[in-house]
Order: structure tokens, then C-alpha cells, then sequence
């Protein structure tokens, strides 16, 4: 890799063939901006994914919670200035990569967004998967790379299809999943009592047909799915008291998963929305189907032989879902989910901040 140096900055081209003019290499890297932070930019499934490759300040905390309440505490300007506008939007998601306190962990990683930090995500997984593989951080294994991502949420085991220098379709099995609750009454503002299932995928969701909400996934407005989704989960939020077996920060509401009801076995995709805050994933959502499939599988909708697909009613995108084997997640019966899709580059930015902008910070518009 080539370096370019430039006034005090110094940074490696992302593409060593470039050349790169002192105009492109300023705006890169303005002499005045004391923040330069560099990405990888992908998407899964339609879902962005912006990987932080350089620049954010050192994380502190012994285990991979503590590093997540450390940069909470202490660094959350910088995820304002990476998630929020004018750099990132409503529905920006952000992956820190951390030094991993599991032996078995090849990487770490944190995940942000507009509202705070994450503790599982599925796309980003899928993301990360191939990010790993093309950066040598795992070596690259034909027809197949395994390696192990440490999420606040507990270990992550990812597969990365890998052909001729290629990396491809990423799949993984996250942490236990389990059922909380089924059938679970609300009374949901606007909406009236509703039954919602409660599952854990790495989060916890609420999870709910579109029919109970008087919707049609298929051709409701987005604002319209949002404010359903919201509802719900505040309803969630002050009716049912959530419990983790293992960690009280793991103990919260996420998102609330709007479907089309399809929960019986078919080879047609199910419409799997997440919402989390005011965020509509774009993709079927990774812990969202992991969540999914473990109610599925409690119902008796689905086993290890069969492979169910989810789609997005934003993008059109695919995820698959399987059961793989029952296990235990404390006192919970739980089930190891496998979720697989296709995550792609788009691009690469270095992130820099004048200090006399008045919005250097970033904002949200509401
Ligand atoms: O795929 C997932 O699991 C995530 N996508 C954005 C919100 C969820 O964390």
C-alpha cells in the first residue's frame, strides 16, 4: 500500500494504482480537520454498513460490554459525527471493529447507530464476514473461510463462500436462540390489544403479522409501518419486563418485526420488516430471522431440514433461514439459526470535521 503525505496527514491510498492529485489528496485530508476517520462502505441486502477502518479513538474495557458502555460513555461524539447527517442518516449502521476477550474470536466488533449502540446484527455479520476474507484479517480458505466474530451479544460463527479470490455468499450461526414469549397480550396505542410473539435472535424482538395492525406489508407506506411499529414497541416496552439469562444489558427491546404472517413452511419468501427506533432495515433483517425461525420452530413450522427464505418489502432482498440444532440458553430451550446472504462494497470515504462548522457534530432532522 502506498502513503501519501500531505501537510501533517498522512493516509494510505485505499487503491495503491490511483493517483492521486494534491486537489483529491486536500479534500481528503484538510490540514485544519482534526478528525479523519476512514471507512469501508457496504450493504447487505440493501442495509448499509459502514466499517470503521481507521482514525476512531482507542476503546477501553476489558470485556466486549464494558468496551461497548466505554465508548457509550466516553466517544459517542464520534459516532454522531459517522452516524448522523450530514455524513450518515436515520438509517446509517456503523461496525467498530475491537480487540475480541474470547480466545475463540478472530475479530470484535461493536455496532452503531442513529440511536446508540447494538448489541447482535445480522448484516453487519454478513458484511463483516467478507470484509475479514478480503482483508487478510482471516486467511482465505477455498471453498469456504470460517472465522469467529465477537459481538457484544456473545460469539458469532461466520462462513464466507471463497472461489478464485472471490469472497461471496456469508453465512452464520449466531448466539442461542429462544422463544420469551408467545401470543404475549398488548394494548397497543391506535391499535387496540394485540398479540405479539417475544423472541431473542442476539436481541430481543417483538414480532407480529401486518393483519393485526390493519396493514398490508405489501403495500403499506413506510411512515405507515413505522408508526405501527413504534406503537407496538412501546407497548412491549411498558407491559412485558424482558429478562437474559446471562446478561442484564442484553435485556431490552430492540425492534419490532412486522410480517405477513407466513409462518407455515413454503419455498416463497416471508416478509420479515424490522423495526428498530425510527429505523427500517432494509435487508430481512439477520437477528430478526434468527428470531423468527426460533418461534417458527417452537410452532413446529420449520426443522433442520428445510430452509425458509425471508425477503424485504423495502428492497426485495433475501435472506435464508434454518433451524440447525436445539440447545440451551440458561434456563431457556434454545435453537442454533443459520442466516445466510450476499453483502457488497460500495465504497470507501475518509470522514474529516472543521472545527468552525457549526454542525461538525451532526443532526437528525425529525
Ligand atoms: O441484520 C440485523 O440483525 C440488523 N440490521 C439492522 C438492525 C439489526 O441489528
Amino acid at each position: 500500500m502506498q502513503t501519501h503525505y500531505l501537510a501533517n496527514c498522512t493516509f494510505d491510498l485505499l487503491n495503491a494504482n490511483m493517483a492521486v492529485s494534491k486537489e483529491e489528496a486536500f479534500f481528503s485530508c484538510p490540514k485544519s480537520s482534526p478528525f479523519v476517520i476512514k471507512t469501508v462502505e457496504m450493504h447487505t441486502g440493501g442495509e448499509p454498513l459502514r466499517i470503521i477502518t481507521d482514525g476512531y479513538p482507542k476503546t477501553k474495557g476489558k470485556t466486549i460490554l464494558e468496551k461497548r458502555v466505554y465508548v457509550r460513555d466516553n466517544l459517542d461524539v464520534f459516532r454522531q459525527r459517522l452516524m448522523w447527517e450530514p455524513r450518515g442518516h436515520d438509517d446509517m449502521f456503523g461496525a467498530l471493529l475491537v480487540e475480541p476477550d474470547e480466545s475463540d474470536a478472530d475479530i470484535g466488533v461493536l455496532f452503531m447507530h442513529n440511536e446508540g449502540y447494538g448489541t447482535m446484527c445480522g448484516h453487519a455479520c454478513i458484511g463483516l464476514g467478507r470484509y475479514a476474507v478480503d482483508r487478510g484479517i482471516v486467511p482465505a480458505n477455498s471453498p469456504q473461510t470460517e472465522l469467529v466474530i465477537q459481538c457484544p451479544t456473545g460469539l458469532v460463527k461466520v462462513w464466507v463462500d471463497y472461489q478464485d479470490g472471490k469472497s461471496g455468499r456469508v453465512r452464520f450461526h449466531s448466539v442461542p436462540a429462544f422463544v420469551f414469549a408467545l401470543d404475549q397480550e398488548v394494548d397497543v396505542a391506535n391499535y387496540g390489544r394485540v398479540k405479539v410473539d417475544i423472541a431473542y435472535g442476539g436481541v430481543f424482538y417483538a414480532i407480529l403479522p401486518d393483519s393485526s395492525l390493519g396493514l398490508d406489508l405489501r403495500t403499506a407506506s413506510i411512515q405507515d409501518v413505522k408508526n405501527a411499529a413504534a406503537a407496538v414497541a412501546e407497548a412491549v416496552k411498558k407491559a412485558v419486563p424482558l429478562r437474559h439469562p446471562e446478561h442484564p444489558d442484553l435485556a431490552f427491546l430492540y425492534g419490532t418485526i412486522i410480517t405477513d404472517g407466513r409462518d407455515e413452511y413454503e419455498p416463497t419468501p416471508a416478509i420479515n420488516t424490522c423495526v428498530s427506533g425510527v429505523s427500517v432495515d432494509r435487508s430481512p433483517c439477520g437477528s430478526g430471522v434468527t428470531a423468527r425461525v426460533a418461534i417458527q420452530y417452537r410452532r413446529g413450522q420449520i426443522d433442520p431440514s428445510k430452509e425458509r427464505q425471508f425477503v424485504s418489502a423495502a428492497t426485495g432482498s433475501i435472506f435464508t433461514g434454518r433451524p440447525v440444532r436445539e440447545t440451551k440458553l440458561g434456563e431457556f430451550d434454545a435453537v442454533i439459526v443459520e442466516v445466510a446472504g450476499h453483502a457488497h462494497y460500495i465504497g470507501t470515504a475518509v470522514f474529516t470535521v472543521e472545527p468552525e462548522d457549526p454542525l461538525k457534530n451532526g443532526f437528525l432532522v425529525k
